[in-house]
């Protein structure tokens, strides 16, 4: 087993006093104090230099392991055990710990220690065991307060980690809550706000997008106005909240003919155009011959029975949207010459 012998062909023909005053020597070189336990009679032996390591008079201690026990800083005396049990019991290769020491002053300094079996008896018992402790004081305060150190900016870290987590959530809710509001904003400035179909803004806006594709990819697309026929007499008669809810009748009915991609939009008074995209004109004239019974259909209560008269038109390549919008209203003003019918230009 190595280092079962002191005496061994490391030092051939010296005397086995001879050889440990060598190491002990050497120990001392690399070590500020020994220790050297005879596990048989409990004696330790512990080297000048480890009493004034701690301030004690040399040899001033009792010479056995429960001194050593003595000595240990409470808080570290479970762990520096369990590392010294496992060396024992042969579960650690190597015991070796570092810890706190009492001083004499009463202040404790910190010290490595490392020790082994050294001799052993015939059945391959331990019977004795050296050690060496390092004052490393200095070294060991240096390594705490940088571990402090690092578990400071650990946390500073994990607050501003948190911190800015935090904020960039609540930041993406303003801008998630901005955006809506844009979206409403711009949704309200765009819609009529009695039938809440689309307003001439909106409208004039998507004729423009239409009239793009159209330029590019020819895509049909087609227009249709309608003005409620003698409006006025409603009104007049019936009182002007009536006609309101006449004209939130008629986007109500009109809408529920129309697809999700036409554009429906109050043009202005009792006026409402459509754009159409897809559509060519004779497709746009039979909507337009379909909304025209549909309004005849429409129960709002009147006396009377409400009509419009209608113009349609499809969009031409190169036609400016403004001289189709012009077209079309020439041929509203046709059929409201004859009113309730359907005038295509
Ligand atoms: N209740 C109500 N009336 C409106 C609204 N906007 C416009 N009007 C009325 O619509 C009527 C339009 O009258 P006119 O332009 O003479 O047209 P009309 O009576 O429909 O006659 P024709 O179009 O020639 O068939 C007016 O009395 C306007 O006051 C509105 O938002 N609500």
């Amino acid at each position: 087993m190595e280092g079962r012998e002191i005496t061994d062909s490391t030092y051939p023909g010296a005397s086995q006093e001879a050889v440990e005053r060598t190491l002990r020597f050497a120990l001392e070189i690399v070590s500020d104090g020994i220790w050297d336990w005879n596990i048989c009679t409990d004696h330790v032996k512990r080297s000048p230099g480890w009493y004034s390591m701690l301030g004690y008079a040399v040899d001033g201690l009792s010479e056995n392991v429960a001194t050593w026990h003595e000595v240990i800083h409470p808080d570290d005396f479970e762990r520096v055990m369990r590392g010294f049990q496992a060396y024992l019991d042969g579960t650690q290769p190597l015991y070796a710990e570092e810890y706190r020491c009492r001083c004499r002053n009463g202040d404790y300094l910190w010290v490595s220690d490392h020790g082994r079996f050294v001799e052993f008896d015939e059945e391959g018992w331990a019977t004795r065991m050296i050690g060496a402790h390092r004052n490393i004081h200095e070294r060991k305060l240096a390594e705490l307060a940088l571990q402090q150190k690092n578990q400071e900016l650990l946390e500073l870290n994990r607050t501003l980690e948190d911190l800015v987590a935090a904020r960039t959530e609540a930041l993406q809710q303003a801008n998630r809550a901005l955006a809506e509001q844009a979206a409403l904003a711009l949704r309200l400035s765009e819609t009529d706000p009695l039938t809440q179909v689309a307003n001439r803004r909106r409208f004039e806006r998507q004729v423009q997008a239409e009239w793009h594709r159209l330029q590019r990819h020819g895509h049909p697309c087609a227009l249709l106005m309608f003005d409620l026929d003698h409006f006025k007499r409603i009104n007049d008669r019936l009182g002007h909240p009536a006609g309101d809810r006449v004209l939130v009748a008629v986007a109500e009915a009109v809408r529920q003919d129309l697809r999700e991609v036409d554009c429906f939009a109050r043009w202005g008074g009792e006026e409402f155009v459509v754009l159409l995209p897809d559509t060519d004109a004779a497709a746009a004239l039979s909507l337009a011959e379909r909304l025209r019974l549909t309004l005849r259909r429409i129960d709002a209560a009147l006396p009377m029975l409400l009509t419009a008269s209608f113009s349609v038109g499809a969009m031409c390549p190169g036609e400016d949207p403004v001289a189709l919008i012009r077209r079309l209203d020439d041929a509203l003003y046709l059929a409201k010459q004859q009113r309730d019918c359907v005038v295509v230009c």
